[in-house]
């Protein structure tokens, strides 16, 4: 393969766990080419989810929040590259544009911190979040529990706890474990809190049209993240959801096929809708056909929270 004639200028948000994440990411190139330490340079793109703080997401209608300036540095030829947690990516992307790669996904679950588990919570617990998902997983397990807002870096959100703003909070395990925090929180299991789509795995994109770039992706590329992320999203695209409605899912390879598990849970924890299903790898079709199937089954009040 080509080498390339200049440094590859990888794009990244500037959080901690978004530079930890496009180390591993640059690392993980020049490992598979046998490139040296600067044939890869690291550029900084501040995006405007990292810019507001205060509001909830959705409140300032959450689309693109952490790729519209990565995807412009790319369409303007800014960055070669542009890594991403995949959580934070929209399903429907730029036409131009494309998943080129996704490293080995790391732990999917969620991790509370602040208590051994929800049910050694106190009576009426303040719960940190800013997760639809994750308010309504708690909701379900403890109704009496009280959610607030809590945003920001995972440093931010650690400190608001240890403050005391909250009784607990919730962070994805692979977010932690990245920045060397694995001894932080307590691991949830998968079938109390089934995790967000997408959830520890961190992908890399590039322009469709850039074959240089796609093929050095393409030797970086963990096909079996892929696949089972894929359908994750498959799932979201066909609720017409982001990553600010209350939905959870999985898919994990069984020998050559993927299980899928889905769910979307009403914001007061009181209605789960749930399914499974053995899936050929790649087949997004199907994996969509779940999310719709979904929503057939929510009642109006949940059905309500992914229209317009
Ligand atoms: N929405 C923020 C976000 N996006 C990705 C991660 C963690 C890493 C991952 O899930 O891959 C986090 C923080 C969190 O959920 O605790």
């Amino acid at each position: 393969m080509k080498r390339p004639e200049r440094p590859l200028r990888l794009g990244t948000r500037g959080s901690p766990l978004a530079l930890a994440q496009a180390h591993m990411t640059a690392q993980a190139l020049r490992d598979a080419h046998g490139w040296d330490q600067d044939a890869i340079v690291t550029v900084i793109v501040q995006t405007s989810g990292d810019r507001i703080q205060d509001r909830a997401l959705a409140e300032i209608g959450g689309k693109a929040l952490w790729t519209k300036e990565l995807d412009r540095a790319l369409v303007e030829g800014e960055i070669d590259c542009a890594v991403h947690s995949m959580k934070d990516v929209e399903t429907i992307r730029p036409e131009a544009i494309h998943v080129a790669a996704m490293l080995p996904r790391a732990d999917v679950r969620d991790r509370l911190v602040g208590a051994e588990n929800l049910a050694a919570l106190p009576p009426q617990p303040i719960v940190g979040t800013s997760s639809p998902r994750r308010a309504a997983q708690v909701k379900r397990l403890r109704p009496d529990a009280q959610i607030i807002l809590f945003r920001g870096n995972v440093a931010t959100r650690l400190a608001k706890l240890e403050a005391g703003e909250a009784h607990a909070t919730l962070l994805a395990a692979a977010g932690l474990d990245r920045l060397g925090q694995a001894d932080i929180g307590a691991t949830v299991e998968i079938d109390t809190m089934l995790p967000a789509p997408s959830q520890g795995a961190v992908g890399i994109e590039t322009l469709a049209d850039n074959a240089d770039m796609l093929g050095w992706l393409a030797a970086i590329n963990h096909r079996d993240t892929f696949d089972c992320v894929m359908a994750e999203r498959a799932v979201l695209r066909g609720l017409g959801g982001t990553c600010h409605s209350p939905i959870a899912a999985l898919a994990v390879l069984e020998g050559a096929q993927i299980h899928l598990r889905a769910e979307i849970i009403s914001p007061e924890g009181d209605e789960t809708v749930g399914d499974e299903a053995w899936l050929a790898r790649g087949d997004a079709a199907a994996a969509e056909a779940i999310g719709r199937g979904l929503l057939e089954r929510a009642s109006p009040a949940l059905r309500s929270l992914f229209e317009g």
